[in-house]
């Protein structure tokens, strides 16, 4: 296998873009420094909820818990609804591992969208860029915020101390066990993402409720958006396989979005909802199983 090559060649790649659309974010409509997004260091003191937020996610997210999960909601017979609805639903979310905005998650998913637009991306990437946090609709059939939000990050296998808030997992009951806590533990070197338990939220539960509607870009870019120890810090790279590093670039573009929109201004909900709907209805019916 070529992994170390490609993974650099992948890595050079996305460098570039990274560029481009940081130069193009520098003409820039907000207000923030893109330095300025995603600071956790001084969370204790000046973003308490965000530091307690980790405390309970890293405590509580085992794989037992990815699997219990799963299986209470691989099923997909919890709600049947239509995408904007559940978009709308959403207006009664603040995120509270989310350092960079105090904004109802129905502002979030339109100010990400509106900077795809904005950018002359494609309609898929729009789309996602308005529906990648819908996944969050858990919070409304009763999960908590450390099970429904945050950064997510692999189970079953070593924790990387790039992961926000590494020092939280000391009391994760999988952090000393015998195979959880090596380095690969359950997974093959490169056995793909595919194959890896993501800790619990709204990204692996939104890929799933997407999974016969959308292009394998966009559900891939909805899984692993909050993956940001391997998207953003480059750990993990061994769990990767030929297919992740060829995926990942839509992920590293995508984030440009998700991430330094979170500054601007808060837009227009009812003047865009005919455009947005618009949108969704190219790519799913009027309503879907949640
Ligand atoms: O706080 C944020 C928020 O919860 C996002 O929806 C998630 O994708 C990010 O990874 C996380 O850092
Ligand atoms: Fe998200
Ligand atoms: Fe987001």
């Amino acid at each position: 296998m070529k992994d170390l090559k490609q993974l650099s060649e992948a890595a050079r790649v996305t460098e570039a873009w990274e560029d481009y659309i940081i130069t193009k974010y520098g003409e820039n409509k907000s207000s923030k420094e893109t330095t300025a997004f995603r600071d956790y260091s001084n969370a204790l003191e000046t973003q308490p909820t965000v530091a307690a937020f980790y405390k309970e996610n890293h405590e509580k997210q085992t794989l037992a818990h990815v699997l219990a999960m799963t299986e209470k909601y691989q099923s997909l017979d919890k709600a049947y609804l239509g995408v904007w609805e559940v978009l709308e639903i959403l207006d009664g979310l603040v995120d509270e591992s989310d350092p960079d905005t105090q904004m109802s998650q129905t502002v979030h998913a339109l100010q990400s969208a509106e900077a795809a637009r904005r950018d002359g991306q494609p309609r898929w990437m729009i789309l996602v860029a308005l529906i990648h946090d819908l996944g969050k609709y858990l919070y409304f059939e009763g999960e908590q915020q450390w099970t429904v939000v945050g950064d997510t990050f692999p189970v079953g296998c070593q924790f990387s101390n790039k992961i926000v808030h590494p020092e939280y997992f000391v009391r994760n009951p999988d952090y000393n066990h015998p195979i959880y806590s090596t380095k690969y533990g359950i997974y093959e070197p490169h056995c793909g993402l595919e194959r890896v338990h993501l800790s619990y939220g709204h990204d692996t539960y939104l890929a799933m409720v997407c999974q016969n509607y959308l292009p394998a870009e966009a559900l891939y870019i909805i899984r692993h958006h909050s993956f940001y120890a391997c998207h953003t810090e480059g750990s993990y790279d061994w769990l990767l396989n030929e297919h992740d590093v060829e995926m990942m670039k839509w992920v590293k573009i995508f984030n440009q979005y998700d991430l330094y929109s979170k500054a601007e201004k808060e837009p227009n909900t009812e003047e865009l909802k005919p455009y947005y709907q618009e949108l969704i209805a190219e790519f799913f019916p009027e309503k879907i199983r949640w």
